[in-house]
């Protein structure tokens, strides 16, 4: 099944056919699904993703204190820091290499105050806000291309200019995308044939059906992927594991500032949770005890659906509920109305992450439909609930976040994705009671 029919915009943003989320050819998205599914559904990539989360979560809380007033506050927009959180663990995740989008945020908040950052950096910021700027213009312009007819984007005069700077956009960023394809190329080929390379997913499509691959996929895919086939796959997946997490993660701060009872709780569990951890280090198993941050992390991303809607669009004829449904048939899928649904769940529109814990009603049996299903189910799911539980058990063992006006009411947005557009929250230390 196809997700979107063949749509001329794609072909002229030169996307068609391409990657996953938006390949109307079947035959190439299962190829590259794999490549995305064994790169991130592995044991020893969850092990992987919860350190390395661990360290960014922690990084960025090192900026949060270095960007504090003298009386230990700091105020921000943290759907921005939600952003670039994760933009760093997806480009780090897929590719051993993060951009350092968060870094940047830092130095130049504290550059707008005339403040200078209390440790140098080492890394390479100059590129890397235009990079995180530019994914989310290039996100916009597909939205643009497949809404606006070719006719008009082209010949109308004030959409032809917002083309064109689209299209320069998408050429900026690809060359930008074909630079680290390109240099981790380099550094394959340059490491001895004795030393295993990393195991990430850029590294698995660089180097499968060559001599360096673990394994051959088939006898109909037994060339190389070229650095444009590369490039369709990887843009994509940084793109759907970018918005989507940070928006669930503002959304989880957002419900915690409006129910403390539930905050009280979590912070019961957290505590004991680190009491008993101790000095180990945080891993996947002893992630697996945080039922109650899981449970508070589901009924959030139930109630506020972060991608609300997904779509079929069908290879062949189909009856359902006694109609005929021809070919090419475009199915919307309402998740959001699946997860708010009365005849599936008891009160629908309450927050209580309590449903989640019921052990008379077994969990697989929950129409819990925020990541999709089926073969096109959403691949970055399981990483999703790692990145989020280690944000939320890390910073809310050891900060307290605010909202700076508790009354304000929901800046939500809708473009395929729900969104808040601003959520200006006061972070400090945390108060013990
Ligand atoms: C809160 C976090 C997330 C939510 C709510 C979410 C939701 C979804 C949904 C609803 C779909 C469509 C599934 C379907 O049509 O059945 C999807 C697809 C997809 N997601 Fe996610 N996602 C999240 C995080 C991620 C992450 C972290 C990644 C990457 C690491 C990712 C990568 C993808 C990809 C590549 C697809 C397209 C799959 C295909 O067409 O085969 N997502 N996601």
């Amino acid at each position: 099944m196809r997700r979107v029919p063949h749509l001329t915009g794609l072909e002229e943003l030169d996307i068609a056919g391409k990657g996953v989320a938006l390949n109307h050819n079947v035959n190439s998205w299962k190829y590259n699904r794999q490549f995305i599914s064994r790169a991130l559904l592995t044991p020893s990539f969850s092990a992987y993703a919860v350190i390395w989360s661990q360290r960014l979560v922690e990084e960025m809380m090192e900026f949060w204190k270095d960007a504090s007033n003298d009386d230990g506050c700091f105020e921000t927009d943290l759907v921005e820091w939600a952003h670039r959180f994760t933009t760093d663990s997806i480009t780090h995740f897929t590719t051993g290499k993060k951009i350092h989008a968060v870094e940047a945020l830092h130095v130049e908040l504290l550059a707008s105050k005339n403040k200078i950052p209390k440790k140098c950096s080492t890394n390479n910021l100059t590129n890397a806000t235009r990079l995180f700027k530019s994914i989310r213009t290039l996100v916009i312009g597909i939205y643009f291309f497949i809404i606006v007819p070719s006719w008009m984007r082209n010949y109308l005069p004030f959409l032809s200019n917002t083309n064109k700077n689209y299209l320069k956009n998408r050429d900026w960023l690809f060359n930008k995308f074909d630079e680290i394809i390109k240099q981790r190329r380099k550094e394959i080929e340059h490491t001895p044939r004795d030393q295993p390379l990393r195991l990430d997913m850029l590294t698995s499509m660089i180097t499968i059906n060559t001599d360096r691959s673990l394994r051959k996929f088939d006898e109909e895919h037994c060339k190389p992927l070229t650095d444009e086939e590369i490039r369709g796959t990887l843009w994509e997946t940084w793109v759907a594991g970018m918005d989507t997490t940070a928006n669930l993660f503002t959304f989880i701060v957002y419900y915690l500032a409006h129910y403390p009872d539930i905050l009280k709780r979590l912070r019961e569990e957290l505590d004991q949770f680190f009491e008993k951890l101790g000095d180990r280090q945080l891993d996947y198993k002893s992630l697996s005890k945080l039922v109650y941050t899981e449970a508070i992390l589901k009924e959030v991303s139930r109630i506020l659906t972060p991608a609300p809607y997904t779509a079929r669009n069908s290879t062949a004829e189909d009856v359902l509920e006694g109609c005929v449904w021809p070919e090419e048939t475009q199915y919307i899928i309402n998740l959001h109305g699946i997860n708010h649904s009365k005849e599936l769940w008891d009160k629908p529109e309450k927050f209580n992450p309590d449903r989640w814990l019921d052990d008379t009603k077994s969990e697989k049996l929950m129409p819990y439909v925020v990541f999709g299903g089926g073969r096109r189910v959403c691949p970055g799911r399981k990483l999703t609930i790692i990145e989020l539980k280690c944000l939320i058990a890390i910073i809310y063992h050891k900060l307290d976040i605010e909202l700076v006006d508790e009354k304000a009411s929901l800046k939500t947005r809708f473009i395929l994705l729900r969104s808040f557009y601003d959520l200006q929250v006061r972070i400090k230390s945390r108060k013990i009671d």
